[in-house]
């Protein structure tokens, strides 16, 4: 299996009389037949002999049936491979129905079927070792979580916690016994160990959002070992950096598809900030996509270091995020030792900063977007970044711009302004002439293909979803070590 095959589709089933006519001789009657699934390209099968990599000519079968893709946390994580049915007959794995348009992950020998059982049959396999309970013995993880399962599957890791495939008992099971099992689908647990308070306000943040662009939570449990259990959607497609890098570099995407999820972006930060919440570490690796392809919807996660201003006073003083994508007025030092004197690191010499800086961080992803390069990278150190955002020089001259139209420009100058008061805010990009000019398309395009909705949801109300059992799961008091807070190491945090 090469590096980039991360699993492969085994021909188990088929009716002769299906049989491609091309198909060489060794792969006529079905057995042996293999397709890759590999990063960076989703595998098709159907009926359509353009787009599919897999072709069944039975009228049952539709035109694009079922597509593949896998996702890797980090080049050394097992993979994570998945299947979503797009098709009118549907689509059965191990015998259960697919929910369309939601991808469920595979396991090593699944089988699937396209149609009804015992037409077209293909086994999943995959060489990577599964998955032991290390993780959830080491870290003693409750496996049964009231209505929840949590398995060993692992998803990510971050620096406070781990990211594990979950699972949720079916509730109103149908007695009708015509219609079809439905697979149960897939969540995702991110188990953190409760420390201070700013751990727990990732989770009351996110419980209080119910946006579409923004992680939905379901549940939030806290265990007697102080582990903070966050059930909420698993985002399939991996994050926008992934999807952006291939082989060594980034790579640009065309201008269609980066207005389409700055678009996105815009109507979640809209949103957020509405509700005073201001998400401070937005980047590409937190930028999720429901899957791999182009027209997706994008999911803001990783809620760990946002602010909820909503209760308090309306400017920020921590200097927090990464500085890649960080604003000037943030406070980032190029000199570490500049903040030695703070048991916090302070933007103590100035005013604070605002919700703008969501704004700069857009900014600099959007350019990344455009022409696979961060605006402000420098040598790639720290210090060079820090410095060249705080200068903020911007050119257009890489040939990578000579495509992009001067309105994108003009969009991404107007993010990465140095002066907050002359930056736009959500409102005002939605406004922008680039975003203006499309606005119909991308309205379209935003309701009927990516949210699949005839009615337009209204997306600026907010509908508080507290849970009221949420203030009893959490311990009365939480111990600050503060040895440990200065001691903390978090790559994006100073
Ligand atoms: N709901 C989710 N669905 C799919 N993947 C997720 C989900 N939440 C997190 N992930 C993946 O797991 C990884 C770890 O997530 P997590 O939020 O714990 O850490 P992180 O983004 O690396 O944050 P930190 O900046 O705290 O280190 C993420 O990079 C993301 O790829």
């Amino acid at each position: 299996m090469s590096s980039a095959v991360q699993g492969f589709l085994e021909l188990l089933r088929r009716p002769n009389e299906l049989l491609d006519t091309d198909e060489s001789p060794e792969n006529l009657g079905g057995y042996g037949r293999r397709l890759e699934i590999s990063r960076h390209n989703l595998l098709k099968l159907g009926r359509n002999e353009q787009e599919c990599d897999f072709v069944c000519h039975d009228p049952a079968i539709s035109s694009i049936h079922c597509v593949f893709w896998a996702v890797l946390f980090e080049e050394d994580s097992l993979p994570m491979c998945y299947v979503k049915d797009c098709s009118l007959n549907g689509t059965y794995l191990n015998g259960s129905l697919l929910k369309r348009d939601v991808a469920y992950l595979l396991t090593d020998g699944d089988k699937i079927d396209l149609q009804d059982e015992n037409q077209v049959t293909f086994r999943f396999c995959t060489n990577k070792k599964a998955e032991s309970d290390e993780l959830i013995e080491q870290f003693g993880f409750e496996k049964k979580v009231q209505q929840w399962e949590v398995t060993s599957r692992v998803i990510g890791n971050g620096t406070f916690g781990h990211v594990l495939v979950a699972y949720k008992k079916r509730e109103n099971i149908s007695t009708v016994k015509e219609l079809p099992k439905l697979y149960p689908e897939n969540y995702a647990v991110k188990i953190i160990k409760l420390r201070p308070n700013k751990l727990n306000k990732e989770a009351k943040i996110l419980l209080k959002l119910n946006h579409p662009n923004i992680i939905k939570v379901h549940h939030t449990y806290c265990d007697i070992n102080d582990n903070l259990y966050i059930f909420q959607d698993l985002i399939p497609g991996g994050d926008l950096f992934s999807y952006l890098a291939k082989g060594d570099c980034l790579s640009s995407i065309p201008e269609a598809e980066a207005l389409i999820i700055v678009y996105q972006i815009l109507h979640a930060l809209k949103y957020l900030h509405n509700q005073g919440i201001v998400h401070r570490d937005l980047k590409l690796d937190n930028i999720l996509l429901c899957s791999p392809e182009p027209c997706t919807r994008i999911i803001l996660a990783d809620f760990g270091i946002a602010k909820d201003l909503s209760t308090a006073k309306s400017r920020m003083h921590t200097v927090v995020g990464t500085p890649e994508y960080c604003a000037p007025e943030v406070g980032f030092k190029a000199d570490r030792k500049a903040y030695q004197s703070f048991s916090r690191a302070a933007t103590l010499v100035q005013n604070g900063y605002d919700r703008k800086c969501d704004l700069w961080s857009l900014g600099v992803i959007t350019h990344i977007m455009l022409t696979g390069i961060s605006p402000f990278y420098g040598d790639g150190t720290e210090r060079s970044i820090i410095q060249s955002t705080k200068i903020g020089k911007l050119t257009f001259t890489a040939k990578q711009w000579n495509t992009v139209a001067d309105a994108a420009k003009s969009f991404v100058q107007k993010l990465l302004e140095i002066d907050v008061n002359k930056r736009l805010d959500s409102r005002q990009s939605l406004a922008h002439p680039w975003i203006l000019k499309h606005h119909d398309q991308l309205e379209k395009i935003y309701f009927k293909k990516i949210l699949k909705t005839s009615e337009k949801p209204i997306l600026d109300i907010a509908t508080t979803v507290l849970e009221p059992s949420w203030k009893r799961k959490l311990p009365k008091s939480v111990v600050v070590d503060h040895s440990l807070l200065n001691k903390k190491k978090r790559r994006n945090e100073i």
